[in-house]
């Protein structure tokens, strides 16, 4: 099996379309006070990502558009990791919020079609960009909050997760865990790890192990979200949260930030290889792969 990543060449090859200087994402013009020109504000998109940054205040939205459930796909995964490397390059940028362009979902976990009926080399292509999101954003320097527009199973939880703060819509129909035990697979340590930084190691223990997902008020009761607000506030609260985080000097909300995640984060970097060897051989067994392809079929039974 090829062990040369391939997603940084994915990245080199795939473009980060620049859109306009005045984009209209997150209702900028609305805020604005009359009469005055805008703040400087910039945007780029590619097919699964929008991002705004405005440069007044230093803060980006990034908004997942990918249909119909946001679920992390290669190109998803590599999309976001080029929107996320170039908002840590840029000086004007000191927090992102991420949130969902795609109604009642946030996302929808990684893309399962891109561990089901794939080669090998596949599956560690896939791992590797996985894996590569998350060391990105739980290991960056901004503020991260996660504005969870909808459900948000598994890789979605994890990505919320990753970030330093997560507000959910109080919608009782929009769920958030980690699920994977539910489609006969297992979380690996790293998203373990991130989850017990989270909400406690007891929780956590048996939270995976019913591949629990919960209501957002459920969520909350045990902090696996920080707060629930009607969906038509969630923007204005991610701004307010941001504001309040973002008053304290870089230096040392950064350095007290990578204390906290730096061990966990140095797990998955030394071992990074045998994690992708674990995953390619656990997922091309075939008694998992005729769980997922079960847990696809359930999906589209649902549905009808
Ligand atoms: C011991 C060593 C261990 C080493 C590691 C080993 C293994 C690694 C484990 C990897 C960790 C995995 C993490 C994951 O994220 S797995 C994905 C988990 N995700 C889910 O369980 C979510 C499944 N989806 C849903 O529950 C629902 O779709 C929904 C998100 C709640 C949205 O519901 P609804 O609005 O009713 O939409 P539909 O269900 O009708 O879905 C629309 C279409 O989208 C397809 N879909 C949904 N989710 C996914 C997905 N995650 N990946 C790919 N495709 C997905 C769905 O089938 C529908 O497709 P169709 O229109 O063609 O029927």
């Amino acid at each position: 099996m090829a062990a040369v990543p391939t997603l940084a060449r994915r990245i080199a090859r795939s473009g980060v379309r620049p859109l306009c200087r005045w984009p209209l994402a997150w209702g900028r013009a609305a805020r604005q006070p009359p009469g005055l020109p805008l703040a400087p504000c910039r945007a780029f998109s590619n097919n699964k990502i929008l991002v705004e940054l405005d440069e007044s205040s230093g803060v980006a939205m990034m908004k997942f558009k990918s249909p119909p459930v946001n679920s992390l796909s290669l190109d998803f995964l590599t999309e976001f990791c080029i929107s996320l490397e170039k908002l840590e390059n840029d000086r004007a940028c000191r927090g992102v919020i991420f949130a969902s362009a795609v109604p009642r979902i946030f996302s929808s976990g990684l893309d399962i079609t891109e561990m089901s009926g794939k080669s090998m080399e596949h599956y560690a292509e896939f791992w590797r960009a996985v894996q590569e999101m998350w060391l990105r954003l739980y290991g960056s320097n901004m503020v991260t909050i996660a504005a969870v527009n909808g459900s948000s199973p598994a890789g979605g939880c994890l990505v919320a997760l990753s970030c330093d703060y997560r507000i959910m819509v109080e919608n009782p129909k929009f769920s958030i865990g980690l699920n994977e035990a539910q489609l006969g697979i297992v979380a690996p340590f790293w998203f373990k790890d991130t989850f017990v930084n989270v909400v406690g190691h007891r929780i956590a223990e048996r939270s995976l192990q019913l591949g629990s997902l919960y209501p957002a008020p459920e969520a909350l009761k045990f902090g696996l979200v920080d707060e629930l607000v009607p969906e038509e506030k969630l923007q204005e609260k991610a701004m307010a949260v941001m504001a309040q985080w973002l008053a304290l000097p870089d230096h040392a909300r950064q350095l007290t930030k990578s204390m906290m995640r730096k061990a966990v984060l140095d797990r998955l970097v030394a071992h990074r290889e045998e994690d992708v060897q674990n995953f390619v051989s656990f997922i091309s067994k075939e008694s998992i792969q005729k769980s997922l392809r079960m847990y696809m079929e359930m999906l589209k039974k649902k549905k009808s």
